[in-house]
């Protein structure tokens, strides 16, 4: 059986080896251990939501629906708006995360269509 990439993964690995006292280095990593288990949930929750966009991309590629929904987008961009002010996170970072994620989506949607449909859609993009 082949060992998944993640194993190789050193969690110490850092630049700064032997240039920062222990005990800084000590704290760094107890933060960095927060880091590496958030990032990995992000990593899962992406792979959820793409798996959810998928199923959507094929439902419009059959309806022949456009790939992208520009009003939706923009109810979605004012909600995460709100939610990121609310959690103290930056809303214009908030907003170009989702937008670069959607753009994403929007790509994924045109493949399948374009394989399903060679492309074609009732109202265009
Ligand atoms: O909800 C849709 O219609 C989708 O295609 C999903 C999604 C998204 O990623 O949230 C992507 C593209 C659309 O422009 C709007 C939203």
């Amino acid at each position: 059986m082949s060992t998944a990439p993640a194993d190789d993964f050193d969690p110490t690995a850092s630049s700064l080896s032997g240039k920062v006292a222990d005990e800084v280095m000590a704290e760094l990593l107890a933060m960095r251990s927060s880091i590496d288990n958030i990032d990995a949930t992000l990593v899962y929750l992406l792979a959820e939501r793409f798996k959810a966009t998928q199923r959507v991309g094929h439902l419009k590629a059959e309806h022949h629906l456009p790939p992208a929904d520009p009003g939706r987008e923009v109810a979605q961009i004012a909600r995460l708006r709100r939610l990121a002010e609310d959690a103290n996170l930056d809303p214009a970072f908030a907003e170009k995360f989702l937008n670069f994620i959607i753009s994403e989506v929007i790509r994924h949607h045109q493949a399948i269509s374009e394989t399903r449909n060679g492309g074609s859609s009732a109202e265009g993009a």
